[in-house]
């Protein structure tokens, strides 16, 4: 084994703990704590545990975090009146509606009903083209949280060839945005890419988010090359990353591990963006970095 490994766990760690400095500060200047209201639609259990988990970070970080459980049958309008609630409440500063919804929910419809500045998920198409224009508004958490990972390890990223393997709207396709803005030479690679190893082997930078178990093969990688493993897989082995993790060990610079990588810099990050939505709103300047 030469490559080194990425400790999302621990950066998630570290940045928790600042932005819970920072959110203390707040609280004295605005007089009250940031407020994060989650909507979890029906029971699928992981997301059960993923809002969980947001809750659970959001009150130790010391904000108010306001959980709205819907029943899976609930009907699409309940919903987005629920969101329109939540948009007139001067008291909720994020709002996140937990993917997947049911599939008689239209997802584009809820997403684009929240309101922009209370976006913390940067799921509307609004903070899609902010980030796209470089304006400020809000980045999806998953890619921002890889985005901090691989700046924390490269240091500057200007001219390094990253390839993003997916093009999702909630991560490959922001993650793309972010490497542009960092000037790095961006290819998108998807399920219709022809020759997918050679696009991989001259990356600097993998980032793998296609829900494909162990995919991306370790003789496919550079030598040196730094790897971000967006995928979480359930199998029959256990939980597994879109990347031959033991494999790429053995090329890779760097590799994050699944579980203990990407995963909770998701939750981290979002706790920054509601920070970062609170101060806006209130004209708090922010002090201390994030
Ligand atoms: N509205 C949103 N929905 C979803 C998002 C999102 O950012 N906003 N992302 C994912 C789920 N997710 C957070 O919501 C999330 C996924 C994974 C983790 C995490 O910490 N994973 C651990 C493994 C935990 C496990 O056993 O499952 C890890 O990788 O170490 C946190 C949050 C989809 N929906
Ligand atoms: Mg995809």
């Amino acid at each position: 084994m030469t490559a080194a490994l990425i400790d999302g766990k621990a950066f998630a760690a570290g940045l928790r703990e600042r932005v819970a400095q920072r959110v203390a500060r707040f609280v004295e200047q605005a007089g009250r704590a940031p407020g994060l209201a989650v909507v979890l639609v029906g029971d699928d259990p992981a997301s059960a545990v993923y809002v969980r988990s947001k809750g659970k970070a959001t009150t130790a970080a010391g904000m108010a975090g306001i959980e709205h459980r819907l029943p899976a049958d609930v009907p699409q309008q309940a919903l987005l009146d629920l969101v329109d609630a939540l948009n007139a409440d001067p008291a909720i500063d994020g709002i996140l509606v937990q993917l997947p919804l049911p599939s008689h929910i239209d997802e584009q419809a809820v997403t684009t009903r929240i309101d922009p500045d209370k976006d913390v998920d940067g799921f509307h198409p609004v903070n899609a083209g902010r980030l796209a224009t470089g304006l400020e508004g809000f980045v999806p958490c998953t890619p921002l949280g890889c985005l901090m990972l691989l700046k924390d390890q490269l240091g500057d990223l200007s001219g390094l060839d990253a390839v993003v393997i997916g093009r999702s709207n909630i991560v490959g396709k922001p993650m793309a945005q972010l490497l542009i803005a960092e000037s790095c030479t961006v290819t998108v690679a998807h399920s219709r890419t022809r020759d997918l190893p050679s696009v991989v082997k001259r990356a600097d930078i993998v980032v793998a988010a296609v829900g494909r178990p162990q995919m991306v093969k370790a003789e496919w990688l550079k030598p040196g090359a730094t790897v971000i493993d967006v995928g979480i897989n359930r199998t029959p082995e256990g939980l597994v990353g879109d990347v031959d993790f033991a494999g790429a060990l053995d090329v890779a610079g760097a590799v994050t591990p699944v579980p203990g990588g990407v995963g909770p810099m998701t939750i981290a990050v979002l706790l920054r963006n509601t920070l970062i939505s609170a101060e806006r709103r209130e004209n708090v300047v922010g002090e201390g970095a994030l």
